[in-house]
């Protein structure tokens, strides 16, 4: 039994989290793969829920050991990475499995799954929309909303190696489109 493998991934703003949160409350036969990551919890966010927090030693550890499957080290000595474990956990029940990664990640994913992963990029509008979306949710810095712009001019350019391109701009829109696709995917 193997479940499919489904893949969000975007600049940092776009609205990854918030298509993949809708989509998990849509009823599909599918489950959250819950990364690792070396930064500090924000807010509300729980082990094991939003992520497993590692010190930057228990991630390099992990890293020496294999464990994972991808990891970036998205910003200076903050990673963030997919265990083989959760993949295996979850996949190997029958279940499918969806992930909220950065856009190398991504990638890195599709090709070690090929037509068993449906990669999709999620794009901003524009990247001063980007900007307004990170200074409205409020969580991080005006350091680290540089930080993730600087990054994202460079991630639009890997769009074209995508499955599919969903423009997040009317929010209601993209999840429409974000849940045809899917179910197309897993020929419901
Ligand atoms: N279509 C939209 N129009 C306006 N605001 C939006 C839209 N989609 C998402 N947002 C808002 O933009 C902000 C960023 O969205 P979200 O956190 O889902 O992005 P993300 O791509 O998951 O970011 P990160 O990679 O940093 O976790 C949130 O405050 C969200 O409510
Ligand atoms: N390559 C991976 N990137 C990941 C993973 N989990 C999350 N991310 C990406 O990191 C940034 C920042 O996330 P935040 O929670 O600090 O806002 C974002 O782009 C995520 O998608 C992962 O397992 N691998």
């Amino acid at each position: 039994m193997s479940g499919k493998l489904i893949i969000f991934s975007a600049p940092s703003g776009a609205g990854k989290s918030t298509l993949v949160q809708y989509l998990l409350s849509c009823g599909f036969d599918m489950e959250f793969s819950v990364s690792a990551t070396s930064r500090a919890p924000r807010g509300t966010e729980k082990h094991g829920v939003d992520y497993y927090y590692l010190t930057p030693e228990e991630f390099r550890q992990k890293i020496d050991n294999q464990e994972f499957l991808e990891y970036e080290e998205v910003y200076q000595n903050c990673y963030y990475g997919t265990l083989r474990s959760e993949v295996e956990r979850i996949t190997s029940q029958g279940k499918n499995i969806v992930f909220d990664v950065d856009v190398v990640g991504g990638l890195n994913i599709k090709k070690e799954f090929g037509n068993r992963a449906l990669a999709l990029f999620i794009a901003p509008p524009s990247v001063a929309e980007l900007k307004n979306r990170l200074q409205n949710r409020g969580t991080d810095s005006a350091e680290m909303i540089e930080k993730r712009i600087g990054k994202a001019e460079f991630e639009m350019t890997f769009a074209p190696k995508f499955d599919l391109v969903i423009v997040n701009d009317d929010l209601s829109k993209a999840k429409a489109e974000a849940e045809r696709s899917i179910r197309e995917f897993l020929k419901l």
